[in-house]
């Protein structure tokens, strides 16, 4: 349903490429996840697929059609939900989405089953200006309008970010049923715990793909023993963990510090190194790696 080949984008008068040498498959009926920082290139990706942006070398298809030749076959199959909300914000919900029912020659009624389990939630609100919803419901709306052609393809790009988290959820609940429909979603997110919602996940930053795989296959490619840690004073803990160059890696998660040790260093010493600074009520144990621990040191290696 997408292949990129080779793709490169360099916007004008910048020195450096937004997206350096992509290559990406996803296909028919998958649910994919692009995740990565601000500035990876996410936008720059979906509006190269969307067939808003050409790109600067390389190739990319969607659908079977390509992005460059193909433009309009491409917009009237697909369904696009942009990061920013591009919905009209002084119509009312209904007439959103009439509009861009009407925008594809078709009518809501014609495709009301597909919408029809996000709408029911936006229905009490049918009246009210698209500028007046909640973030949350905002985004379903958006989705709906985007979904309202029955699409092959929904490209969503960062369609979570800044919305409650359960919001959040309740989105991600919605994609796993329009998969089940056999639509192929293709959906960016910056929140590093979606990716598990994922069949397979790309890892996007400054502009280059650092991996694809199965979420499974990303947590159980983690090479190192992983520790929890917590005492008394994180932010000072923390810190000092550091100073230790007892470490590989330390990251602060929630009320813990997750670990990994240098070659040969052993929990023993870190915490004789601890207590030595005045640490006490120090917690520790061994865990299994999260799916942003994997992230965190793919993007190490950078
Ligand atoms: N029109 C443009 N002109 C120049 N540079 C641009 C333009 N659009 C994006 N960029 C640059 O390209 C890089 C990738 O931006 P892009 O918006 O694709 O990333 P992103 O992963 O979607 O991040 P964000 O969520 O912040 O939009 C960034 O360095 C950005 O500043």
């Amino acid at each position: 349903m997408v292949e990129v080949q080779n793709l490169h984008i360099r916007y004008k008068e910048q020195k450096d490429f937004a997206l350096h040498d992509i290559n990406l498959n996803v296909e028919k009926g998958e649910l994919f996840g692009l995740i990565g920082p601000d500035g990876a290139g996410k936008t720059s990706l979906f509006r190269i697929l969307a067939t808003l942006l050409l790109p600067t070398s390389g190739r990319a298809s969607v659908m079977g059609l390509d992005v460059v030749k193909d433009i309009y076959a491409i917009r009237r199959k697909l369904g696009y939900m942009p990061g920013r909300f591009s919905l009209y914000q002084d119509l009312s919900v209904e007439e959103n989405l009439n509009f861009f029912a009407t925008l594809f020659e078709t009518t809501v009624e014609e495709n009301y089953d597909l919408v029809k389990d996000i709408y029911i939630q936006l229905e009490p609100f049918k009246k009210r200006k698209a500028g007046q919803l909640s973030g949350g419901m905002k985004q379903k709306l958006a989705l709906c309008c985007a979904l309202i052609h029955k699409p092959e393809l929904l490209l969503l790009d960062e369609p979570t970010t800044g919305v409650d988290t359960v919001s959040r959820k309740e989105f991600w609940d919605m994609l796993g049923k329009l998969k089940k429909t056999g639509l192929t979603i293709l959906v960016s997110t910056p929140y590093m715990d979606e990716a598990s919602r994922c069949d397979r996940v790309a890892l996007i930053q400054n502009g280059k793909i650092l991996s694809v795989d199965t979420p499974k296959g990303i947590i159980d490619s983690f090479p190192y023993p992983l520790f929890q840690i917590k005492s008394k004073e994180m932010a000072k803990l923390h810190k000092d963990m550091i100073e230790s160059k007892l470490l590989h890696s330390a990251h602060i998660f929630g009320e813990w510090n997750h670990l990994v040790f240098n070659d040969g260093n052993t929990m023993e010493q870190l915490i004789d190194y601890l207590s030595l600074k005045g640490h006490t009520n120090i917690v520790w144990k061994e865990i299994a790696a999260g799916i942003e621990d994997c992230f965190i040191e793919r993007m190490r290696d950078l």
